[in-house]
């Protein structure tokens, strides 16, 4: 279940002198070491020594299982598998060395099977054992199913599996001679021998409250719900009272899906007038919002305004980026939602899971490859949409998986055939030597143009020129961070784009006073500067978001491109870091610092939502940070048309497939990876990421 990349096992260590037994009080007086040592957070020593003083029999397993957990936690797992903990530790936690071989000392000590590790857990006033059938008493612990879990994500994990599958199983009435009817309308006929992958997810969606949409970039997610869109309106007995919702996770995200829903809307208004008016489909769809604004966020709480007692006004509700969507959010969506309302999670499963604990979308899409469907699910699918499912997609389990009945993956990328497709596809099965030719090989066959002129840029930047054999892929496994500094200015030949496309773009500030023209020169500098962007594995050191950051803003400075007066200056690009709904920002959002229209204007953070523009003083933003160069996480929902991703020397677990495979997939044209020594993104294929979590056995039911 979970990552085994590591070469060191815990009982390589050297011997260690035996222990039969240790006492709470030494492992209490262990952890702060280990705290200091990075192994743990504070806060994952602080908990045990809470928890020892609300129960003063605690075991010295629990205490130490309380430690591992809240670090667990911390990394987005939801709980402590005591079988993988007795299975292989070291792959479990992934310490480092040195911490590795402290905790194998303390390990001679503890139970070497999870029967044991549940003997010691139980009886302990500060956990409820579920397994044991003891009641809930508000006791911060849980342990269920051979999982340990603060409580807080056991009860998430339990509210979201069984809301999932209540919804799924509610069957929505269809008249299928009509659902049939609409299908042909909304789509080509089906050719025979193929499966059309979108037509399926119409139809299935239509039967039950609950659905999934996966698929790779460009696969036609948001194509497939502007069609789903339109069959619900078709087929509804009231549409024009019918309440649509369209969310995302993050600003960014949910702007691009109204865009494109907007767009494949008005490719299909021609095919299906004089039927059907997608005008007055177009009035029933809300603008899109971010999940925390759609659930009514409050300052300072993780309570929302709309929750079980007070559903969102909603009929259907359509949800991109959902691998976003954390265990606690997904929660909380699900019980806002009206029970007869319909839930469709559009996102690619493939993709990095949010920073915060759970992988909701991943888990919900276990087996979506396999398709999994039933005979029953097999019939509907021939009566409805006239697809023929083949025998490889049928269930080979019986009986048949529930959830897979209400799952669709797509599989045809319509933007990502080519070159950056294949390096994705590479990497998401594990193929790291061809992911490496690709970005060796992927020549331009003609389109080599020469280096892009340097303007403006110290000499430190001047290394040798990049190679102008390369097209849209490339790689630089040995890289300084001068080349990174080089790229983010100059691009190189095969990928133009860099921020010298915004910087430039700055100096042509309109004659103050014309509002428009500053609306539209900012505007502009805006979307110059979502043409490339710099993407890291981790935050900190010098391949680190905040260390390119400093790195390419001192740069700039020095040649002259930005003139850096403190904390805001013009041009400087931040990135909102936390929500803040009263002033319409939320975590993600990123803007550009430009001086408001008039004369002296003061200095604002200029946002675009989609087509709408706004502005924010900057005196009145306390959480952002500069935006040069990001994490892949928070880069996710996004595209941009060249992305150089930056991997950092040492990341241990944080490198990932899904990390690689998330930032490839953020390249619209080109895509470039730097990297200080090679084979770093090959053993970054070779380690999927599985996060420990119950939700998927709980969702496993037929
Ligand atoms: N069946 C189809 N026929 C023609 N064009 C299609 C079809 N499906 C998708 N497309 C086109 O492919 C492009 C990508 O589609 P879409 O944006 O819906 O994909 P997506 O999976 O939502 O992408 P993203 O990963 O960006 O969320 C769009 O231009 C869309 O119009």
């Amino acid at each position: 279940m979970l990552r085994t990349d590591t070469t060191l096992s815990l009982f390589d260590a050297e011997p260690a002198p035996e222990v039969a037994a240790t006492s709470r009080e030494a492992v209490l007086a262990l952890l702060p070491a280990w705290a200091d040592a990075g192994w743990l957070r504070r806060l994952d020593a602080a908990l045990p020594a809470f928890l020892a003083e609300l129960d003063a029999a605690a075991s010295p397993e629990l205490l130490l299982a309380a430690a591992l957990l809240s670090q667990m936690e911390g990394r987005g797992h939801t709980c402590l598998p005591l079988q993988d903990l007795c299975g292989d530790p070291n792959a479990l936690l992934g310490w480092p060395l040195a911490g590795a071989q402290a905790l194998a000392e303390l390990w001679l000590a503890m139970p070497a099977a999870p029967a044991g590790w549940q003997q010691a857990l139980q009886g302990s006033a500060v956990l409820r054992s579920v397994d044991a059938g003891e009641a809930d008493a508000g006791q911060p612990l849980v342990l269920a199913a051979g999982r340990l879990y603060l409580r807080r994500y056991w009860d998430h994990e339990r509210r979201v599996a069984a809301q999932v599958l209540d919804r799924a199983r509610r069957a929505q009435p269809i008249d299928e001679a009509a659902a049939r009817e609409w299908l042909d309308a909304l789509f080509d006929a089906p050719k025979p021998g193929t499966v059309d992958w979108q037509r399926l997810a119409c139809a299935i969606a239509l039967r039950g409250g609950f659905s999934v949409i996966t698929g790779g970039p460009g696969t036609g997610k948001t194509y497939t719900a502007a069609r789903l869109l339109a069959l619900l309106f078709a087929v509804d007995p009231a549409p024009e009272r019918l309440r649509i919702a369209l969310a995302a996770p993050t600003g960014k995200a949910a702007a691009r899906l109204k865009q494109s829903l907007d767009s494949a809307l008005q490719g299909l208004a021609e095919r299906l007038a004089p039927k059907l008016d997608l005008t007055l489909l177009a009035g029933r769809i809300g603008a899109a919002r971010t999940l925390h604004a759609l659930l009514g966020a409050r300052p300072d709480s993780r309570q929302f305004r709309h929750h079980a007692g007070q559903p969102l006004d909603v009929d259907v509700l359509i949800v991109d980026e959902a691998s976003m969507v954390h265990l606690e959010m997904m929660a909380s969506l699900l019980d806002a939602l009206p029970p007869q309302a319909r839930l469709i999670l559009l996102g690619d499963k493939d993709q990095l899971a949010s920073v915060e604990a759970g992988a909701v979308l991943a888990d919900l899409c276990e087996g979506a490859e396999q398709g999994g469907y039933s005979e029953q699910t097999a019939r509907y699918a021939q009566a409805v949409a006239s697809i023929s499912l083949p025998e490889e997609y049928l269930a080979q389990a019986s009986p048949p998986a529930l959830l897979a009945q209400h799952t669709v993956m797509l599989r045809e990328s319509r933007r990502f055939g080519g070159p950056i497709g294949q390096l994705a596809l590479a990497v998401h099965v594990g193929d790291g030597a061809r992911a490496q030719q690709l970005l060796r090989d992927e020549g331009p066959q003609g389109r080599a143009a020469p280096n892009p002129p340097r303007v403006g840029v110290k000499e430190t930047w001047d290394a040798p020129a990049f190679p102008c054999e390369h097209g849209p892929l490339w790689g630089l496994e040995t890289a300084t961070q001068a080349d990174v500094l080089r790229l983010a200015l100059h691009g190189r030949p095969g990928a133009p784009a860099s921020y010298q496309a915004y910087l430039s773009r700055l100096a042509l500030r309109p004659a103050s006073g014309d509002v428009d023209a500053h609306g539209a020169w900012a505007r502009d500098v805006l979307l110059q500067f979502e043409r490339f962007r710099l993407l890291c594995a981790v935050r900190e050191g010098p391949w680190g978001a905040a260390g390119l950051n400093r790195a390419v803003q001192q740069a700039l400075a020095e040649a002259g491109w930005l003139q850096v007066r403190g904390e805001w200056f013009i041009g400087r690009p931040v990135m909102v870091t936390r929500n803040d709904s009263a002033l319409g920002v939320f975590n993600g959002d990123i803007g550009i610092v430009l001086p408001a229209a008039g004369d002296g204007g003061n200095l604002r953070a200029w946002f675009l939502d989609g087509p709408r523009l706004r502005s924010v003083a900057v005196t009145r933003l306390s959480q952002v940070e500069s935006a040069f160069a990001m994490t892949v996480h928070k880069s996710q929902g996004s595209e941009f048309e060249h992305t150089a991703l930056v991997l950092p020397e040492q990341a241990g677990l944080l490198l990932s497939r899904e990390l690689v495979y998330t930032g490839i997939t953020r390249a619209r044209e080109a895509f470039s990876l730097l990297a200080p020594r090679p084979g770093l993104m090959t053993q970054a294929a070779s380690l999927p990421t599985r996060r420990a979590s119950g939700l998927l056995d709980r969702l496993r039911t037929t």
